[in-house]
């Protein structure tokens, strides 16, 4: 009985605290809630999507990081493109890269529709092939595809970045799947993201944290 009250307490206690920082952060503002919901009514896996709290810390770090041209891997419905761009400066730009084709008819409204427009370019492809193709060279990059992949991304995106360049790494810690030492075999997205945090800790090229948000986020600073 007292097993059960203090797990009841712990779990009231952490709906409390994210109900708490969604109420004493900014706002995310109306489109993006509309886009949010737009993406739960009509998308599968809506919870792909970024999302108020998330979105407000990517806006915040393109405000610190002030990067000229950003790479995102990963568009889904745009929710992360539209609060990137937001946090952009005026002649910034984010080319944001969606390997879905079938995903476009839905996300190009929304970005073009949005008060960023000017500010993104939506390619519909691998960006594994098509980045190294444009010959940009990225002040920051949001590695947020295929988690089997997040190495191949890795290395590519690191030789498209400037030197001091960040990289933002989502879903690092992949629903504390990366505690489990042996996954099994056909789990292959936590073999990919156990495989790129292993990968980027022994990394010298670069300096490294993980912040616990959410799925967890690795920001990576190039020297
Ligand atoms: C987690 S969702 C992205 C969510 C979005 N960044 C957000 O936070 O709102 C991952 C997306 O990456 C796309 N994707 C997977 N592999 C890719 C690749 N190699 N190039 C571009 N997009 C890819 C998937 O189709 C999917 O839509």
């Amino acid at each position: 009985m007292q097993y059960s009250l203090i797990l009841h307490s712990s779990f009231f206690i952490s709906m409390t605290i994210d109900e708490y920082i969604l109420q004493h952060i900014d706002d995310e503002g109306d489109y993006l809630k509309a886009l949010y919901r737009d993406t739960h009514l009509k998308l599968l896996y809506p919870r792909m999507a970024s999302g108020h709290l998330q979105g407000r810390m990517l806006k915040m770090f393109v405000k610190m990081i002030r990067p000229h041209r950003i790479l995102e891997i990963g568009t889904y419905s745009g929710y992360s493109a539209l609060c990137l761009a937001e946090g952009l400066p005026e002649d910034g730009m984010l080319y944001t890269f969606e390997i879905n084709d079938e995903q476009e008819d839905f996300t190009r409204p929304w970005l073009e529709g949005s008060e960023y427009a000017n500010k993104i370019k939506l390619y519909i492809g691998d960006a594994l092939q098509l980045v190294p193709q444009l010959g940009i060279t990225f002040d920051l990059a949001f590695i947020d595809g295929d988690k089997r992949k997040y190495v191949d991304y890795y290395e590519m995106v690191l030789s498209n970045l400037s030197d001091g360049g960040y990289i933002i790494a989502d879903n690092t810690l992949w629903d504390n799947h990366v505690l489990e030492e042996h996954p099994r075999n056909n789990d292959l997205q936590t073999i990919g993201i156990k495989a790129f945090n292993e990968h980027v800790a022994h990394d010298t090229r670069v300096e490294k944290v993980i912040l616990p948000l959410r799925d967890g986020l690795t920001i990576i600073h190039k020297k």
